[in-house]
């Protein structure tokens, strides 16, 4: 019997698949590792790559990034694990899907083929995330198709920041005209990623997860800061939605409300986008902005090429949206940090994590963020920031520092897995 945990981001669909063992104290066993990436990246091809364990490395190039749909995908995905031959498909009893916006449900949710309502609560949800939510519904649903006979999980980015206190997700508006299918407040997201982190570091320094202090910054696709206290989250940068907080991939992070109305005309009208009611300005705001506004790429190792390249056409436009994704990165790890040392000597905060695509990747990131906490003793080991490891966790500050920095490998897979069997009793 097999469980997969299926992780559908903004510009990825990760996924891991793992043996169930008889024992629900024995560890799961990791089978397969699958990855679909560069889904919105006009220009790049979409690319699928599915490892087992057994060493078998299956790789392939699908259409173009700008143009693929979601629902396109799922099938795609559980063809080439089926045709494998190293699993039955049928064998696969249980699915735990990542669901970003999870409103005010306070623990995952269990779908089968019969009883498919809680999609509906999910899929009404999609204004609030509009990259996110109706594409993780579609392939709930194409496995449901798929494989009839097993049970679906939905867990939620949103569960682990439930301990966020009310100053901090309450926004100052008067209460909403019309009745809304959720209260306007932050809600906060990455959550999966933040609960797999904690744990993974609370693992490593041998210490229990509720003695944990740190400040994380998860850059992916998404990119979010969450300032992390006796290891639960109060508080966040993302907010009603993931676009609130940092700068992304393609979305805004936090502007002025008010440019929108200035910036589109008609920003009201519906924007057609397939299968979700947003208007032409949460479009905007999503999709064309961000480091794709910025530098004409979402691609953040293509930017820092194009910053460190002076003779590259691209060079101006990518110095300024590293310098502008930097600026709006220290100010809530600096804010987190400061929240932190309000009440606690530097001594008891575990440190700074990086995570998410950008974060376990791009080490000159990391150093000119580190670089810039000199001010609290924060000192870069230059040659463990830089080296390529296939560490979870890798500590990248020297002996000494004040602050420690780290990189871990986020693993929401594993996480949803681990937290399936538990609320599934497996
Ligand atoms: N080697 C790299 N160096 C810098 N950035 C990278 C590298 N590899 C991937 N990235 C960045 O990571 C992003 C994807 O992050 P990820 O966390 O996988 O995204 P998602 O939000 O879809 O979960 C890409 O858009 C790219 O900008
Ligand atoms: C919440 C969010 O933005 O997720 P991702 O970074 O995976 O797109
Ligand atoms: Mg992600």
């Amino acid at each position: 019997m097999y469980i997969l945990a299926l992780n559908c981001g903004s510009s990825s669909i990760k996924g891991k698949l793992f043996a169930l063992p008889p024992a629900s104290d024995s560890p799961l066993a990791r089978v397969a590792t699958l990855a679909v990436s560069n889904i919105g990246a006009a220009g790049d091809a979409v690319t699928l790559r599915l490892r087992w364990a057994t060493g078998e490395d299956v790789r392939e190039a699908g259409g173009d990034g700008g143009s693929v749909q979601h629902r396109d995908l799922f099938p795609w995905i559980l063809e080439h694990v089926a045709a494998s031959g190293e699993v039955k498909a049928a064998d696969i009893k249980y699915i735990v899907h990542r669901i970003v916006h999870g409103g005010t449900n306070t623990a995952g949710l269990v779908v089968t083929a019969d009883h498919r309502e809680a999609l509906d609560q999910m899929d009404a949800l999609s204004e609030f995330a509009p990259l996110h939510n109706h594409h993780a519904v579609l392939g709930v649903k194409a496995c449901l198709d798929v494989l009839p006979d097993h049970t679906s999980l939905l867990l939620f980015d949103t569960l682990f920041h439930q301990t966020i206190p009310p100053e901090v997700y309450t926004y100052a508006l008067p209460p909403p005209d019309a009745k809304l299918p959720l209260p306007l407040r932050k809600y906060g997201f990455h959550g999966l990623s933040y609960a797999s982190i904690v744990r993974s570091l609370s693992t490593h320094l041998g210490k229990p997860a509720s003695a944990l202090n740190i400040v994380v910054a998860h850059l992916g696709s998404g990119a979010s800061s969450a300032c992390i206290r006796a290891g639960a989250s109060i508080d966040t940068s993302m907010g009603l939605t993931p676009l609130e907080g940092l700068v992304g991939g393609t979305r805004t992070g936090t502007i002025d409300p008010t440019a929108i109305f200035h910036h589109t005309k008609e920003y009201w009208t519906d924007a057609g986008l397939p299968g979700i009611k947003v208007s032409k300005a949460e479009a905007l705001l999503n999709k064309k902005s961000g480091l794709t506004a910025l530098a004409g790429t979402p691609n953040f190792a293509t930017i820092t090429a194009n910053a460190a390249d002076p003779t590259s056409p691209e060079h101006a436009r990518a110095k300024l949206a590293y310098a502008v994704f930097v600026d709006r990165l220290m100010g809530f790890v600096t804010q987190y940090l400061a929240k932190l040392l309000a009440e606690l000597p530097i001594a008891e905060i575990d440190g700074l994590v990086f995570s998410g695509g950008i974060g376990e990747n791009a080490a000159g990131l990391r150093a000119d963020v580190l670089g810039r906490l000199g001010w609290l003793g924060t000192s870069v080991d230059a040659a463990a920031n830089d080296a390529r490891s296939d560490d979870v966790v890798r500590e990248i500050t020297a002996p000494g520092s004040k602050l420690r920095g780290w990189v871990i490998l986020t693993d929401e897979e594993g996480y949803c897995a681990q937290a399936a069997r538990e609320q599934l009793g497996l």
